[in-house]
């Protein structure tokens, strides 16, 4: 499979090229830069690791094709990410603020923690490399509104911090009378989004148009 990589100097772009490049089954399709119109995108798939002013950008210029997309990119505001939903009625389109394999075992965990606690106090305390936004993660905002959506008024406090080069540490506290319980996801390397981001377009090509969020859907 022939995959494009938009962002492909970034962090995480660096380690998939190195994963397209030692995997078998892929090929690198090409690393299109920000002026999209100076190379024309070709492939069965492309994976975008930009910003979101570059992931609007990929899909201008993607318009009239139904070439799958995977987007890893986060930072979308609303209407920016109205348009990756309506994006997925002409091709699919794979979206995610975290492609950490196991990912999903780890939200469902925290969700089902806090379901069976009810009378905690909730903490989301993550730490990024020091040139990320001291704002909150495309994965804190969307595990808060999970929360939000089991109880629209349960309240989770926010800690960033940003450290060095650290790839990701999602901790999740829920703090009772004299005890604390905590779940950690600990990423240790951009190679484990790359890995990710890479099983989902695996799975994507030859899918119907249609907005994806979770491999493990039907
Ligand atoms: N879903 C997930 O699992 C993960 C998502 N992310 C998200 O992925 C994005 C990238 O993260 P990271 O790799 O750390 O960021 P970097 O800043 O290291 O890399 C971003 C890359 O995208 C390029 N880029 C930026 N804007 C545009 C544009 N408008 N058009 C084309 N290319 C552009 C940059 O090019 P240039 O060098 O010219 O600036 C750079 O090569 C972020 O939104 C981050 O939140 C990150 C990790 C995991
Ligand atoms: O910028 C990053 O590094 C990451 N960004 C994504 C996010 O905003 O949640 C995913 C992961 O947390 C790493």
């Amino acid at each position: 499979m022939r995959v494009a990589v938009l962002g492909a100097g970034g962090r995480v772009g660096k380690a998939l090229v190195a994963r397209i490049r030692a995997a078998g089954d892929l090929e690198l399709a090409g690393t299109p830069g920000r002026d999209l119109a100076l190379t024309p995108i070709t492939g069965d798939v492309v994976v975008d690791f930009s910003g979101p002013t570059g992931t609007m950008a990929l899909l201008d210029h993607l318009s009239g094709t139904d070439l799958p997309v995977v987007v890893g990119t986060t930072g979308f505001d609303p209407a920016q990410m109205q348009r990756l939903r309506d994006e997925g009625a002409r091709r699919p389109l794979f979206v995610a603020a975290n492609f950490t394999p196991g990912f999903g075992v780890f939200r469902k965990a925290l969700l089902g923690l806090a379901q069976s606690l009810p009378q905690a106090r909730l903490t989301l305390a993550e730490t990024y490399n020091k040139a990320k936004k001291r704002q909150p993660s495309g994965t804190t905002l969307g595990l808060q509104a999970d929360i939000s959506a089991l109880d629209p008024v349960r309240e989770v406090e926010v800690a960033l911090n940003r450290e060095g080069e650290i790839a990701g540490i999602t901790a999740f506290t829920l703090a009772l009378d004299s005890a604390q319980i905590t779940l950690t996801l600990n990423v240790d390397s951009r190679d484990a989004y790359a890995a990710g981001a890479l099983e989902a377009a695996r799975w994507l090509r030859g899918r119907a148009p249609g907005f994806y969020t979770d491999i493990n859907a039907n």
